[in-house]
């Protein structure tokens, strides 16, 4: 299913090559990103995500093909390394206003937004994985970006906390309409919100749902027979969802302390102490 389809162009990739060192990093590459859709680029080790996602941002020119943006496009980045002094002690409210300044209430906001609102005065260095995603996340929507680019968001995070945090990145979506790139550097493993799964490997070695990329026959001979069961896609079957600040938000919205969740679970209905 493509909702999004006819919906406004972000940035569009035609035919679009990168050449270092006598190579193509990358060749006849399109991607294209709609207002509202999320694509995920996968691929092995070197297969050109990266190269493909700053292609995307413009901090690549292509050597062949062309790279369209719309005009006056605001783009989020959340990169897969951050070079931060981590010896400096940092607050997260302070890693929010390295890359510009906002009034105090916006950068709550957006911390709220991301669920880690009550670590604003926490330092970095102490975040877990998924906070620290979270708190990345934050830094990138106060900019109200029309698309978000996602070097591998799960990075450092449990499983648990992946579906926390996909949940999140699909939420983003529907609420605020941005364009969303992911690149997943875990091959196997794609949210189920995406809406287009581009499988690299110095070409578009194929593209669709999730689904029938993991079923076509490009994405079963590059990763080879034990790749046909191993595309994971996230679904969402839970029907509670645990907040960071440790309270769970039930299925019908409401936001509970952990002890008055109750987890029906195959066996039984039980009540956590
Ligand atoms: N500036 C550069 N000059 C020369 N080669 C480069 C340059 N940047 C990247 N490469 C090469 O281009 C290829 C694609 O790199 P890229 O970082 O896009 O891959 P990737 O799919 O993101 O990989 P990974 O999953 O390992 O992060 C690699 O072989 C890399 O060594």
């Amino acid at each position: 299913m493509d909702v999004h389809r006819g919906h406004e162009v972000l940035v569009d990739v035609a035919g679009a090559g990168v050449r270092r060192d006598g190579r193509w990093l990358v060749e006849a590459v399109d991607v294209t990103i709609r207002k509202g859709e999320i694509v995920t680029l996968i691929g092995p080790n070197g297969s050109g995500k990266s190269t493909t996602a700053k292609l995307v941002t413009g901090v690549l020119k292509p050597d062949a093909g062309s790279v369209s943006r719309k005009s006056g496009l605001r783009i989020g980045y959340v990169p897969q390394k951050l070079s931060i002094d981590w010896t400096m002690p940092l607050t997260v409210r302070r890693l929010m206003s390295l890359t510009g300044s906002y009034p105090k209430a916006e950068i709550d906001a957006a911390l709220a937004a991301t669920g880690v609102v009550h670590l604003a005065n926490a330092e970095v260095q102490h975040l877990s994985g998924g906070e620290f995603q979270r708190a990345l996340l934050a830094r990138a929507m106060i900019r109200k970006p029309d698309l978000l680019v996602l070097d591998e968001p799960v990075q450092g995070v449990d499983f648990s906390g992946e579906v926390a945090l996909y949940d999140l990145i699909g939420q983003i979506r529907d609420e605020t309409g941005c364009g969303i790139l992911l690149i997943s550097h875990d091959l196997h493993v794609v949210m189920a919100a995406t809406d287009t799964v581009i499988c690299l490997n110095g070409h578009v070695c194929c593209r669709g749902t999730p689904e029938s990329v993991a079923r076509s026959p490009e994405y079963l001979s590059l990763f080879g027979a034990r790749a046909a069961n191993a595309l994971a896609v996230y679904q969402h079957h839970h029907d509670h969802t645990h907040l960071p600040d440790g309270r769970v938000e039930e299925a019908d919205g409401r936001i509970v302390d952990a002890h008055e969740h109750v987890h029906e679970h195959d066996h039984e209905g039980h009540r956590h102490a």
